[in-house]
């Protein structure tokens, strides 16, 4: 994790991650292990919520938010030394050995203990942490946007500084994005830029937090002790922010959350002890730490600086979070450097769900480090050397193993013969990199501005009608970030044998939201041109109308495309052409359904802008841990596949989401 002046801890994640136990559990999150109809693109984040977008709240949950809002507020301003990615969540204040899990434990509240479906909402729990956790990185990327496009224009200000006093900024040139410009310190001078430059610049993450608060959008928003509906055991967390706005964690900071001695008063509460402690966080940041995924000797809270350098600096108190932390076995002792810190037994209890690992670790450690040593290699490379870095291929499933065969790798999309595309598309005449959206064409046709942020190489800040790209008519350079799609893949990938479901593929590394994944590419072609029936599992009608239109049960993405088509064209509704992957394509065809997918369909134009034959593009819907399963929702209609003999297909679904719909269409 990062000690560093990041704002957004691109939290290495364990091998184990969060831990949710209530009477408590911990559990791993199994790595989630090809029709007729086309697999079609449906918005995988159809429930990401509008950008600014606020729930009608009850008076309780009122007070409960400006409380939680209290405590989030009230922290100082440190960067988070985000090793933190382990949240217990614990608290049974009856005694007991220490609370490392405990399979979908008891509420307290007489609540559902994983009933997963919400009353009322219609919705899983798991459906709603996602769901929640897609509204909080909407909002980061959108601050993110904000502070990139802020950071820009003091840049430009302070390009017109004479050099002499602009030596300091020099310095760091490079690093400015990372240090943000509150770090920027200008030298005294009377010019009209220095309120902007010295503006403390909040983290975007502090303020998606904060604007999480506002809008009412904390998942749990009151504390709770025991098990979190829709958290399981081994849930992996990207940052702790991502904690806090679930309601796992209500400090960003501080490792014990607990509940005062104020609960003490209410019925529901009768029997237990106060303070309590309902969450702790391992978060490494502990010289005298020792945590394995069994046994966890977790230090109390307090006494350590801040810095970043896990040094003891202070005796730890007994007080507080310490106080809270009610478990059999606890004591106190000198630790490394001579101060007292307590030390507090955690077992896992039985019963628990196997973890993948047994040690917690808070590095980027999880993902296999050499292609030779994978098991169950049966292909070094699928790409043959095309790509950035070779996609190998693992089946661990078949005996004897065998390697995914049939086609031909291409990374480019080809085009059938009986199709001639012509890019007219008129481009920017930005050079170098596009940065301002009032002079660069392309980011007007985006609603005058970017799509995309800096970060990590190239986010997109929201799912789009269209995205338009610069192309080959731009005067920018292909490293420009609106460009993002162009680059070529930015994650490890592996293809990879599933029990049910054929092939699949995953990544090694933990790819951040809004990151692209990869284009879905294979044979550019007429629908009614496809006549080979089993080549339908790997055909991609390019539907964006419907995601446009908002048709067929999608939500319709923000932008305005009406100068491309004309909403009124019903013929349009149906796809007229389509990419098929049998005979040649790229990993994209490799890719699984899930009816809970972390990935989302996006249409991307650059050299025309002729939407039916847009480029197809994949990006992360979620914050995607290494090794989970990227699927995207193939989005079939129910009993809209019919056979050559007239009669309707029917073909299960085997995505193991909570919410799946069981059937693939
Ligand atoms: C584009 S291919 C995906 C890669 C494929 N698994 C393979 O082995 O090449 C689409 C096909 O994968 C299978 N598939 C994808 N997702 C599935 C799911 N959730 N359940 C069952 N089968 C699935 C279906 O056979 C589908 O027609």
């Amino acid at each position: 994790m990062v000690g560093d002046a990041e704002e957004r801890i691109p939290v290495t994640l364990p091998t184990v991650s969060a831990v949710s136990s209530g009477k408590g559990e911990i559990s791993s999150v199994e790595a989630p292990a090809c029709g007729v109809r086309r697999c079609s693109p449906r918005y995988a984040g159809k429930e990401r919520p509008t950008y600014g977008q606020r729930k009608v709240e009850t008076a309780a949950k009122k007070k409960a938010r400006l409380d939680f809002g209290k405590q989030v507020s009230e922290a100082p301003l440190v960067p988070l030394q985000s090793n933190e990615m382990m949240g217990l969540n614990i608290g049974d204040g009856v005694e007991g050995e220490a609370l490392l899990g405990g399979a979908h434990g008891g509420v307290v509240n007489g609540e559902g203990v994983d009933g997963d479906l919400q009353a009322g909402s219609g919705k899983s729990a798991h459906a709603r942490v996602k769901e929640t956790l897609r509204a909080f990185n909407g909002h980061y990327l959108h601050f993110v946007q904000e502070e990139e496009q802020r950071v820009k224009q003091v840049e430009a200000k302070l390009s017109k500084v004479p050099k002499s006093s602009n030596s300091k900024l020099k310095k760091r040139k490079g690093k400015k994005e990372e240090v943000g410009v509150s770090e920027l310190k200008e030298p005294k001078r009377g010019g009209g830029c220095e309120e902007d430059i010295k503006r403390a610049s909040k983290r975007p993450d502090l303020k998606a937090i904060s604007k999480m608060i506002e809008t009412g959008a904390i998942l749990y928003p009151e504390k709770r002790i025991g098990h979190l509906p829709g958290i399981d055991v081994g849930h992996q967390f990207y940052s702790r922010a991502e904690m806090v706005v679930l309601g796992l964690h209500s400090h960003w900071l501080n490792g014990i959350d607990y509940m005062g001695n104020s609960y003490a008063k209410l019925e529901q509460y009768k029997g237990y002890k106060f303070p309590l402690a309902v969450c702790i966080v391992l978060s490494g940041m502990y010289e005298d730490d020792l945590d394995n995924s069994e046994n966890v000797i977790y230090t109390g809270q307090g006494g350590h600086d801040l810095l970043g350098n896990k040094h003891q600096i202070r005796d730890q108190k007994m007080e507080r979070g310490n106080l809270a932390l009610k478990v059999n076995k606890y004591w106190a002792e000198k630790g490394i450097r001579g101060f007292t810190v307590f030390k507090y037994q955690l077992k896992r209890l039985e019963a628990q769900p196997t973890l993948m690992t047994g040690q917690v670790l808070f590095t980027r450690a999880q993902a296999p480090t050499s292609i030779s040593e994978l098991r169950g290699l049966v292909c070094e490379d699928i790409s043959g050397g095309q790509e950035k870095f070779p996609i190998p291929a693992t089946n661990v499933v078949d005996d004897p193993p065998v390697a995914p065969t049939g086609f031909i790798y291409d990374r480019s999309l080809r085009v059938a013969e009986s199709l001639k595309i012509l890019a007219n598309a008129v481009g920017c005449k930005c050079k170098g990199d596009c940065i301002d959206p009032r002079t660069c064409a392309c980011a007007r046709l985006n609603g005058s501005d970017f799509p995309y942020v800096h970060k990590d190489g190239g986010r997109l800040v929201e799912a789009k009608a269209v995205v338009f790209e610069c192309g080959p008519t731009c005067g920018c350079s292909i490293n420009c970030v609106n460009r993002t799609s162009q680059q070529g893949l930015k994650y490890r990938l592996e293809v990879f044998r599933t029990p049910k479901k054929g092939w699949g593929v995953r990544s090694w590394d933990t790819i951040p939201s809004g990151a692209p994944i990869c284009e879905y590419t294979g044979i550019l072609m007429k629908t009614d041109e496809v006549e080979n029936a089993s080549e339908n599992n790997y055909i991609f009608d390019i539907d964006c109308l419907q995601t446009m239109k908002g048709l067929d049960g999608r939500e319709r993405r923000p932008g305005d495309v009406s100068f491309l088509i004309n909403f009124d064209d019903k013929m349009s509704e149906v796809p007229e052409y389509c990419i098929n992957a049998g005979p040649s394509g790229n990993v994209a065809r490799f890719i699984n359904h899930s009816c809970q997918p972390n990935l989302f369909v996006q249409c991307v134009l650059s050299s025309h802008h002729d939407i039916k034959i847009a480029k197809v593009m994949l990006f992360a819907a979620d914050t995607i841990p290494p090794l989970q399963e990227l699927t995207y929702d193939y989005g079939y209609g129910l009993d809209s596949v019919v056979g050559p003999d007239g009669k309707i297909i029917k073909m299960p679904c085997y995505c193991g989401a909570v919410d799946c719909r069981k059937r693939l269409y």
